[in-house]
């Protein structure tokens, strides 16, 4: 099982709201389609939300931990990135993935400590199935707080944990995470080995950035790389681009 992010700064174009970057998503697909063909069976993708639901949340004062009870700002961006999600899909069906949504929104929840709760028995049927489940950033219900954001690298987290998946890959805008010299990091085995470079996102983002996934991704059993879209292909085929963050036993 793989568990891959699309990141939304790779398949969106940050400088401008709600735009998809055709070429970047079409790369995507076709790299995940050219796998699928060549026999990589059970995957589950995640993507961000780039220009798409950053900003949103952004306008509405939404976080993963500031929350909103207003129908129409949760309206707005869980809009955004269902519009998002559409395009994803749309590009993966083109190529004949047999794509389907899954949205967090409806399923997921955090409770009062922001601990999030995901329920992973309809992806592994649905991967079962011979489905491609496409997930998504999105707002979910937040006991004593509304709605909050949940990013795509807290649905990764899950859902790798969740479906003991064998590989996680998070594509990004990035070749790797950079070091001081802006060359890639070969491995991160703990926060410390890189929290010198490690920082926010360039665009709006309010997840976190590359920080935040770092942290998540070091909580993991399994190994999980960091890549940027040129090296996606080299990934599905079984290489580890990239930055790799090692697991310590736990
Ligand atoms: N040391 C670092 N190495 C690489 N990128 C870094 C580093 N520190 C901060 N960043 C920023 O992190 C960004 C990647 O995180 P971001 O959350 O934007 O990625 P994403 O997952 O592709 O997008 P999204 O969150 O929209 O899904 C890079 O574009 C860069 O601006
Ligand atoms: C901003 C929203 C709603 C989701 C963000 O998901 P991410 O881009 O994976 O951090």
């Amino acid at each position: 099982m793989i568990v891959l992010k699309l990141g939304g700064s790779a398949i969106t174009d940050k400088e401008r709201p709600e735009t998809v970057d055709g070429e970047a998503l079409a790369s995507a697909a076709d790299a995940i389609s050219n796998a699928l063909d060549d026999g990589l069976e059970g995957l589950v993708v995640v993507h961000g939300g780039g220009s798409f639901g950053h900003h949103n949340a952004s306008e509405h004062g939404v976080s993963t931990t500031e929350g909103t009870r207003d129908v129409a700002a949760i309206g707005d961006i869980h809009g955004a990135m269902r519009t998002l999600n559409g395009f994803v899909r749309k590009r993966l069906l083109e190529r004949d993935v047999s794509a389907v949504p899954v949205h967090p929104f409806s399923a997921a929840h955090r409770d009062g400590n922001g601990r999030l709760a995901l329920p992973t028995g309809q992806v592994e049927t649905l991967v079962g199935e011979g489905f491609v489940p496409v997930l998504h950033g999105d707002l979910v219900a937040h006991a004593g707080a509304g709605a909050t954001v949940v990013s795509g690298d807290e649905l990764v987290a899950t859902l790798a944990r969740d479906l003991e998946a064998d590989r996680i890959g998070l594509c990004s805008t990035v070749p790797g995470v950079l070091d001081e010299s802006d060359e890639v990091i070969d491995e991160i085995a703990a926060f410390e080995d890189a929290a010198g470079v490690l920082g926010e996102s360039d665009a709006t983002d309010v997840t976190g950035g590359m920080a935040a996934k770092v942290r998540a991704l070091l909580a993991l059993e399994a190994e999980a790389s960091i890549f940027g879209l040129e090296d996606l292909e080299a990934f599905l085929a079984g290489e580890e681009p990239g930055t790799t963050i090692t697991t310590v036993e736990q």
